[in-house]
């Protein structure tokens, strides 16, 4: 199958082989061995555990390297990306597993992450926290050039809503811990997004609020412009991530975030 060159919106050299559910970068840039995510891996986050569906759901790519990338990981930066497949496993959608961040050391407010889709339609799901008691669960319709920060402390999951691949980039802080516990105590998230578009309740949280859909925030402070690829936001301004990194010094940024999302 022939590739699908995803350049322009990526801002670096990269296409998808849609078949392979694999990247291909251009000359010089190159990233960790990719990981692949299997059904039988995120078996304890799903609606249904010994769901039939497909095998690989997802390869990650972590420390992609641009050649210029210094910059990035002088702020404490990593360039991710993540290709989806299309399907459902069970009644739901092809999705992530799920996962919260831990906090930098010494302060209470998690890394955060910031997703730019490439390629596909999705839905990000956000949920405030990771515990049985719940007070936000926000659904974030995507699609190419979108971009959405992940609020301090939340769990968030990738769900690929179409009938294509879904592709992502990711600027993470290379600090990160990736904490998976917490959700998998609960059997996920307390909902999970279905094939048919509904949503279906985890019994397992005690309390759930009613899901909010909002939408992709669009911010300059917070460089989310979606004509602009976040390496070339970078290029032009190195600190414009630094809240992934840096986020108990950007508190005023959480708070307009949140309050894009009606607070
Ligand atoms: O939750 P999982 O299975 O680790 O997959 C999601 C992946 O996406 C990312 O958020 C992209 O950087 C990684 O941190 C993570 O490994």
């Amino acid at each position: 199958m022939s590739l699908i060159d995803l350049s322009q919106v990526a801002g670096f050299e990269v296409a998808l082989d849609p078949h392979g559910l694999e990247l291909r970068f251009g000359e010089g840039i190159t990233s960790d061995p990719p990981e692949v995510r299997r059904r039988a891996d995120i078996r304890q986050m799903l609606l249904d555990p010994q769901a039939e569906g497909p095998d690989h759901l997802y390869t990650i790519y972590m420390h992609i390297r641009l050649g210029r990338a210094a910059a990035l990981e002088e702020r404490g930066l990593g360039l991710g990306a993540v290709v989806y497949a299309a399907g459902t496993v069970g009644r739901e959608r092809v999705r992530s597993q799920g996962h919260v961040h831990s906090c930098p050391p010494g302060t209470e407010l998690a890394y955060s992450e910031v997703y730019e889709f490439w390629h596909g339609s999705g839905l990000m799901y956000l949920q405030d926290v990771a515990s049985p008691e719940v007070s936000r669960v926000l659904l974030v319709p995507v699609g190419p050039g979108d971009k959405v920060p992940i609020p301090p402390g939340w769990v968030h999951v990738v769900v690929n809503t179409g009938e294509e691949p879904l592709v992502l980039g990711a600027v993470y802080a290379l600090e990160t811990r990736l904490l998976y516990e917490p959700l998998r105590e609960l059997g996920g998230t307390a909902y999970y997004v279905l094939a048919d578009g509904g949503l279906e309740r985890n019994p397992r949280y005690r309390r759930v609020p009613e899901p909010r859909r909002v939408s992709v925030p669009r911010g300059r402070q917070a460089c989310l412009e979606p004509d602009l690829p976040m390496v070339r936001a970078l290029m032009e301004d190195p600190s414009c991530y630094d809240y992934v990194s840096r986020p108990q010094e950007h508190r005023a940024l959480w708070d307009w975030l949140l309050g894009e999302w009606g607070g």
